[in-house]
Formats: C-alpha cells, structure tokens, sequence
C-alpha cells in the first residue's frame, strides 16, 4: 500500500529525514535531482534542446541542480529563473552557486518577456512545488503561460506548478506532458481534473524514511499488486464447492441480456463455488446455452425482472446490470433489500434505482458493495464543483450506509465505511466501453461469495478487472478491446497476482 500524504506531511517527512538520517538539507535536493535525470536520460536523447525554467524556492533549487546534472551528460541546456516576490531559498542559492557560468542563465523578472522558450524541444518546469499555497499569478503565471504556448514536451519537477495538490486549483497551471514526483504521489494526481496537468506521472525514490511515512497518519492509499497477492487466499488441497460460496446474479432484460452473461461469466471465473443467474424468461436459453456451468433462475416475466426469487441458500447477490427500471423492478429490488440480510454487489440500474428512490438506501445490508460511475454516483449523492468534493461526498455515502462505495473510472477510488479511500492503478482508456462495468459486478460477486471481506473483495476485485484490462488491451489494443475480453483475460489476472511471492 502506497501511503498518499498532504504536502504539510511531505514538509515534516523531507526535516524528518534531513534530521534523522541525517543528511543535509543540500545533499537531499541533490540526490532529488539525480533520481530526476536518472528517469530523464532514460527517455530523452541528449541532442534534444532543454530548457528550465526554475522558481527561487527549493523546486527551483531542484531545476538548477537538474541543470547542472544534464549540462554534465552532454544536454545543450538553457536556464531560465523567474524572479518574482519568492526569496531565494538557501539551497537554491548553493545550487546556483555551483552553475558557475555553464549552462547559461537568463533572468525573467518582467511580463513582457514572451516566446523565450521558443527553441527548446524538452521545457523542464521548476518554477513551484509542493510549496504552492495559491494560484500563480503575475510574473509566475506569465512564465506558465509562455511554457504552455510552446511545442516543447514538458516535464514537470515533483508537480507541475501552479497545481495543489490537497485542494482544488484555478488559474495557471503547466500543462505537462509526464510528472516525475518524489517519493509520495499527490492526492491530486487521481483526480480526472488533474490529468491534463499532470500529464503521465510517476514517482521516483529520493531515500525519505520509510518508518515515518509508515507512522503518517492518512486515509489516502494507492493499491499495489503485492497488497492484492496478500488478500486473494490460494485453495487448498481438500477444499470443495461448498467452501467457496453459491453467488446469485440477478441481471439482464430484454435487449440487455449480454449484462448478464458478462457478469456471470466474469463471476464464474472468480472462483465461487456455484453460481445461479437471474434472468427473465426470454434470457433462459441464452443463458442456458452461453453458460452452461451456472444455473439459471428465472423470472415469471417475459422481459425484465420482477420477482426475487427464495434467497436462503445464496452467500450473496450482485444485482443490477441491465435489469432497467420498471416499477414492478423496483419492488422487486426493494423486495431483496428487504429479505436478503448478507452484503451484496449492487450496480448499474439498482444504483439508478436507489437515486430516485432514496428510502431504499437505508435497507442495504452493511458491507454491501456499490459500483457507480460517475453518472450513477451524481445520481446517488449530487452534484459536486470539483474532484475535492466527489472524494469528500464519496467518503460521506459510504460512511453513511456503512458500505464500501467503488467509484469508477481512471484510478477506481475505493471509499470504504472507516472513512478509508484507495486509489487503484490498474486499467486502461481501453475499458471505456459498454459492458466493462458489468464484469466487474462479476467479479466482485464471486469473490463476494467465497467468504472475502467487502473491502478485501473491492481492492482485489477492481485491481484484477483493470489487470485484465492491461493484460488484453496489450494484445488486442485499446481500440478493439471489448468487455468479453476482460473475462478472457480474467485467469490470466488471478495468476498474475498469485504468482507474486
Ligand atoms: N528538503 C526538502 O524540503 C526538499 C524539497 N524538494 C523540493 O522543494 C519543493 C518545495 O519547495 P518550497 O517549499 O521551497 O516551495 P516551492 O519551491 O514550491 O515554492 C516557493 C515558495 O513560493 C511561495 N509561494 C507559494 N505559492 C505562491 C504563489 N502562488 N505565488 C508566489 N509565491 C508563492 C511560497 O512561500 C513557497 O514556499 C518540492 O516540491 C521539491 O521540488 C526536493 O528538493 C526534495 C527535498
Ligand atoms: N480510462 C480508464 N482507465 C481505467 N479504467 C477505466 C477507464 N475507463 C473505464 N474504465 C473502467 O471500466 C469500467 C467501466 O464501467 P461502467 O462505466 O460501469 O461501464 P458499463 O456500465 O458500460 O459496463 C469501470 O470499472 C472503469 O473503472
Ligand atoms: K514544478
């Protein structure tokens, strides 16, 4: 689990570490800028024209040591510093010090000096880092402005400047190409928002101490494959079908009958014991035909699901893709509310379902799963003005109904009722397509009915759907990609992760 922590934290872990290592102050930034140009000389080629353009605090100390590592690989590197209001900071002014006269420097300290970077192919931003405490206005929004003008890649120091990272930013804002962070990724990095900002990112070890950012308090986690590998159990010699659980899907209606396949299938392959499908009349010899190992349960109606059926002998239920919102699904829905007392995946046409019919909400078992996207979850819990407030509004709903509520998308954020969010890596823009949603109801149902705790089942249930997602827009791009491919990649998936240790 990779810890998520605000930049006050980040400014007590960097003292932490030069107080306890110890080391100084100026050789933490220089080992800072080596971690950079390490990932730097790996992907640019040194024929490439640099320009960096530094701020006078410490993310600007950082662009000037950067400097003057790629002025020492060979790089043809120009700098630029933007001088505004900001003192210069000691190890800015050391790091200046050891420039002595190559690579140049140019001082920008009007407004008018525009189309300075014009001939650079590579623009390295240094101008603010994590000090940033409001938007960059005047000379330093002026610098950010002529850095966005150009054609140059930008690479952005630790954050592109003029970005927050725990709070929700305005005004200028460097919009990068890739990130390279230090050490800890921010909050704002997972936000969709942030995105044409931060460009691709990622973070590069400086050596901070590992024990205090252990001993940091935050509710901000990024999954990673090895906390995955720790949940999913191996099976063991003599367990049986028993062991693992009977999942019951309720999905699909006429014309959307491919929901329910979709779900069982991915269900299916995620291990539960048995699994029986809830499909009205017209999915039963699709179902039957399509699957032959689940069992189908069906509906008294032609078309579209109205009658739970007797929910005794299910471990749990995952209900939703496809069923639409007829009245008679509506009661039908708040009919398994009221009768099923165990924890259950609950998507797609439930959730829009639950949106305007809000005393439902409070029938949920505890521990259930819910699985918006962004659309169901405006349904679910309002409007929001930034990605901020979604979180904050996110983490409200699942304290409120004492379930772990998935928000889909790009890092999948996982809200769970202790007032915990994890942010999952994998998936790919190659899932944005219909029907992705639905294997992922599957797949929570399944490991749902083998016994795995709510939150376990979300980390691991939304990390293996976008691993499948990896794995198969690998072969088959991110273009041509479909949801049934997921449930193809699916095995690959769980053997991925098991193969871990
Ligand atoms: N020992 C450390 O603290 C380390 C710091 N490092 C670098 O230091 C950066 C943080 O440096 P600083 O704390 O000096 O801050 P920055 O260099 O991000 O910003 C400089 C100063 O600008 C001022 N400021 C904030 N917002 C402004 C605005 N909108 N307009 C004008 N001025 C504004 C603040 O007083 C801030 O301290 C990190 O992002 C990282 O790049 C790295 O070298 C690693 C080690
Ligand atoms: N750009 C992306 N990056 C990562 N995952 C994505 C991306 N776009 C979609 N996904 C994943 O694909 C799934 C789409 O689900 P959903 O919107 O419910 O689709 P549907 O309802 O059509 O099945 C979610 O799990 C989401 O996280
Ligand atoms: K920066």
């Amino acid at each position: 689990m990779v810890r998520i922590l605000n930049t006050k934290q980040i400014k007590a872990l960097d003292a932490h570490t030069i107080e306890h290592e110890p080391v100084k102050s100026i050789d933490l930034m220089e080992r800072a800028c080596r971690a950079f140009v390490n990932w730097f000389v790996q992907r640019i080629d040194a024929t490439k024209k640099i320009g960096i353009v530094c701020g006078t605090g410490n993310n600007g100390g950082d662009g000037l040591g950067i400097a003057r590592m790629l002025h020492d690989w060979g790089y043809p590197v120009k700098v630029w510093i933007v001088r505004g209001l900001v003192p210069e900071s000691a190890d800015f002014k050391t790091n200046l010090e050891r420039i002595k006269g190559e690579p140049e420097i140019a001082d920008i300290i009007t407004e008018s000096d525009k189309g300075l970077f014009t001939d650079r192919d590579v623009l390295i931003d240094a101008i603010f880092g994590s000090g940033l405490s409001r938007p960059a206005d005047g000379i330093y929004a002026q610098a950010i402005r002529c850095m966005n003008e150009t054609d140059a890649m930008r690479i952005a120091v630790d954050i592109p400047s003029g970005l927050l990272a725990d709070n929700p930013s305005s005004g200028d804002i460097i919009k990068a190409h890739y990130t390279v962070s230090f050490q800890i990724p921010k909050l704002a990095f997972f936000f969709p928002h942030s995105h044409p900002f931060t460009g691709e990112w990622t973070t590069v070890d400086i050596g901070l101490h590992k024990d205090f950012i252990r001993q940091s308090e935050t509710s901000h986690f990024l999954v990673t494959a090895k906390d995955i590998t720790r949940i999913i159990r191996p099976r063991k010699r003599f367990d049986h079908k028993g062991t693992f659980g009977h999942a019951l899907i309720i999905a699909g209606g006429y014309g959307k009958m491919g929901a329910a396949l979709l779900a069982s299938a991915a269900a299916l392959r995620s291990g539960p014991g048995l699994l029986s499908v809830h499909v009205p009349k017209s999915g039963y010899t699709i179902l039957q035909t399509a699957l032959p190992e689940a069992m189908a349960s069906i509906d008294t109606h032609e078309h579209f699901f109205t009658e739970a059926p007797s929910l005794e002998k299910y471990s749990t239920i995952g209900i939703g893709p496809g069923i639409g919102q007829e009245p008679a699904t509506v009661k039908a829905l708040a009919q398994v509310l009221a009768n099923f007392k165990a924890p259950l995946v609950i998507d797609a046409d439930a959730l829009n379902i639950l949106g305007v019919n809000p005393e439902l909400m409070k029938r949920i078992p505890e521990n259930s799963i819910l699985t918006p996207h962004p659309k169901e979850f405006e349904r679910l819990a309002g409007k929001w003005d930034n990605d901020f407030q979604r979180l904050e509004k996110q983490k409200r709903l699942a304290s409120e109904l004492k379930c772990v509520v998935v928000l889909k998308g790009a890092y999948s954020s996982i809200a769970t009722p202790d007032g915990k969010v994890y942010f999952n890596p994998t998936g790919n823009p190659g899932m944005a397509k219909g029907g992705s949603g639905d294997v992922l109801t599957g797949i929570l149902t399944g490991l749902l009915a083998q016994g795995y705790s709510a939150e376990e089942t979300a980390l691991a249930g939304v990390y293996l759907h976008g691993l499948a997602g990896d794995i198969g827009s690998r072969e088959k791009g991110t273009f041509s990609l479909i949801a049934t491919d997921l449930v193809e990649f699916l095995p690959q998936s769980f053997k991925t992760v098991l193969n871990k240790f």
